[in-house]
């Protein structure tokens, strides 16, 4: 019969935002949760909200040290893990060992790097512990609610904690838990990095349309909020998850009846501290893989250029802020302005909604391809079935159309560990990509004129014309590494059915 992880006790280590929504969601399904935390302020906070919820405080337990944490749990011990990545696990992981059997399960839900989660479950597997890189997404809001959870394992051990998982994790329209058997090692862990990746292409355009809106079409919040909402409720862009609160982030007031949104600065400076990873990681990943994911990195360039905005403030006094007429100083500032000539608003706002549109669904390509080429070289075999399910309810890319119309009929049917399931190549996804070509140029080409910052809209432009062209410029770049460094290259006509290999020529430029 095959082993069944049957306990009422879990321990719950980082009791945060997200490991104190759990450990209350754990509760709430009828397990006794163990708290653990640094600080007794953070573990007094999850049993306010319990107590808030109505959850019997006789499912909760307060524990210092790591002795009387283990000595409450009951065999096989399971901890789950709620906490920064980096250094922190592993001094956890040195606090627990002493008192961890073998059996006894990890259950690591933070945005942990996966190669620490791959060293750690070699660590632990020598003395029979499981170890389970699971990325969870969806905010501190889904954490209490149901998150969307991504777990990487051993086959074993996947069949073992999935039961636990699906009985917290969300549920799509249907019923089903947004969670599954993703792969082996780190693979939930990578796969949950990537799905960050995704996320900040996503967000920034996003942004970038909400900034057409209001500077380029002077339109209020209240009619931008409305714009989200009709966006998200029927069409290509129905029940995504980051539309849905641009409608309610549009909306919100404070006590004064301001617009919280206008009291907020324009940087984004999490990635300054080190805290959070997966952004850095995912585009150092794309790179490495030799992977082209343009739409992720530059929305990640416009969260690393706005964070310094002392630095920002500096340049634009450089560049001559305030110095005159901005059409005779050729270093005149870049401002929003107005965009001219939309005698349609209307059809604007349509080509905003599928440029919108096109860049979610090529970061999301852009994404599996990440995917797809670590998988290969590292073996994580993945199962991309499941991971569309993961990605189906209660996380931050969630996006009905892209994962149920366009990609969930491709990974149902391909293996993408056995051969190529590229996205770009399946005519769902080619045809939309085509569709929504046109309006994408139209909104950054007025977006260029307006001085509109579109990184993210006009990256994905690029990306889909670099992709598709057979005419690129390096054949120009190709010759000038010959030139210099006799890098050779290929003729025009030369195999090109493999992967890319060196070049066969070299022309002797200016003799040495
Ligand atoms: N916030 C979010 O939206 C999401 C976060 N994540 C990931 O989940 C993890 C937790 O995030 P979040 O809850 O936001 O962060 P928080 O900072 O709110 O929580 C982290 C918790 O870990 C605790 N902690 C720190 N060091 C230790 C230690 N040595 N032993 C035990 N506990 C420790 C902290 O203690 P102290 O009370 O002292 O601060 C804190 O309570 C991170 O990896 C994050 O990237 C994943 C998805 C979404
Ligand atoms: O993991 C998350 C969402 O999925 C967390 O919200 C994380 O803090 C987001 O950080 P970043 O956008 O920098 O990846």
């Amino acid at each position: 019969m095959a082993p069944t992880l049957d306990v009422k006790k879990v321990a719950m280590i980082g009791c945060g935002s997200m490991g104190g929504g759990m450990a209350q969601l754990l509760a709430e399904n009828n397990y006794h949760v163990c708290l653990s935390d640094p600080s007794e302020d953070s573990i007094n906070a999850v049993l306010h909200a319990a107590e808030a919820s109505k959850i019997p405080s006789n499912r909760f337990s307060k524990h210092t040290d790591y002795k009387s944490l283990c000595a409450a749990l009951e065999r096989p011990k399971v901890f789950f893990w709620s906490l920064p990545h980096g250094g922190v696990g592993d001094t956890v992981l040195e606090g627990l060992l002493p008192f961890m059997e073998k059996e006894d399960m990890i259950v690591d839900c933070g945005n942990e790097h996966w190669e620490n989660t791959e060293r750690r479950q070699g660590k632990c597997v020598t003395k029979g512990i499981r170890y389970v890189g699971c990325g969870v997404s969806g905010g501190y809001q889904a954490a209490r609610r149901g998150p969307s959870m991504c777990p990487g394992a051993d086959d074993e051990t996947l069949a073992l904690v999935l039961p636990l998982l699906k009985t917290i994790a969300a549920r799509d329209s249907n019923g089903k838990p947004a969670t599954g058997a993703v792969g082996t090692g780190g693979a939930g862990h990578y796969c949950k990095m990537i799905h960050n990746g995704v996320e900040h292409g996503m967000m920034s355009a996003i942004a970038e349309a909400y900034t057409l809106m209001r500077d380029g079409l002077a339109m209020s919040l209240d009619e931008i909020g409305d714009v989200f909402e009709s966006w998200n409720s029927k069409g290509e862009l129905e029940g995504t998850f980051l539309i849905w609160i641009s409608r309610d982030i549009c909306r919100t007031k404070n006590e004064d009846g301001q617009f919280v949104l206008d009291e907020v600065e324009d940087k984004v400076v999490q990635d300054y501290t080190g805290e959070e990873g997966t952004g850095v990681w995912s585009n150092t990943e794309a790179v490495e893989r030799h992977v082209p994911a343009p739409t992720l990195t530059t929305a990640h360039y416009l969260r690393i250029a706005s964070g310094d905005r002392h630095q920002r403030e500096q340049v634009q006094k450089a560049f001559g802020a305030g110095s005159g007429d901005p059409n005779k100083d050729h270093m005149a500032v870049f401002a929003p302005q107005k965009l001219e000539d939309i005698t349609d608003r209307a059809a604007f706002l349509e080509d905003l909604r599928m440029a919108v549109f096109t860049t979610c669904l090529a970061a999301y390509c852009q994404g599996m391809l990440i995917i797809e080429k670590a998988d290969k070289d590292k073996h994580f075999n993945i199962n991309y079935a499941e991971l569309m399910q993961v990605w189906r309810a209660g996380c931050i890319i969630q996006a009905d159309y892209i994962s149920t119309k366009l990609l969930k009929p491709i990974y149902d049917y391909c293996d993408p560990s056995k051969s190529s399931s590229n996205p770009l190549l399946h005519s769902a996804v080619s045809s939309d990509l085509k569709r929504g070509l046109a309006s994408l140029k139209k909104v950054v080409l007025k977006s260029v004129e307006a001085d509109a910052v579109v990184p993210a809209l006009s990256a994905t432009l690029e990306y889909l014309k670099v992709m598709t062209s057979t005419a690129l410029p390096t054949n120009f770049y190709e010759a000038q590494l010959d030139y210099f460094g006799k890098h050779m290259y290929d003729k025009k006509g030369d195999d090109e059915q493999g992967l890319p290999t060196e070049g066969k020529w070299h022309w002797e430029w200016k003799a040495a």
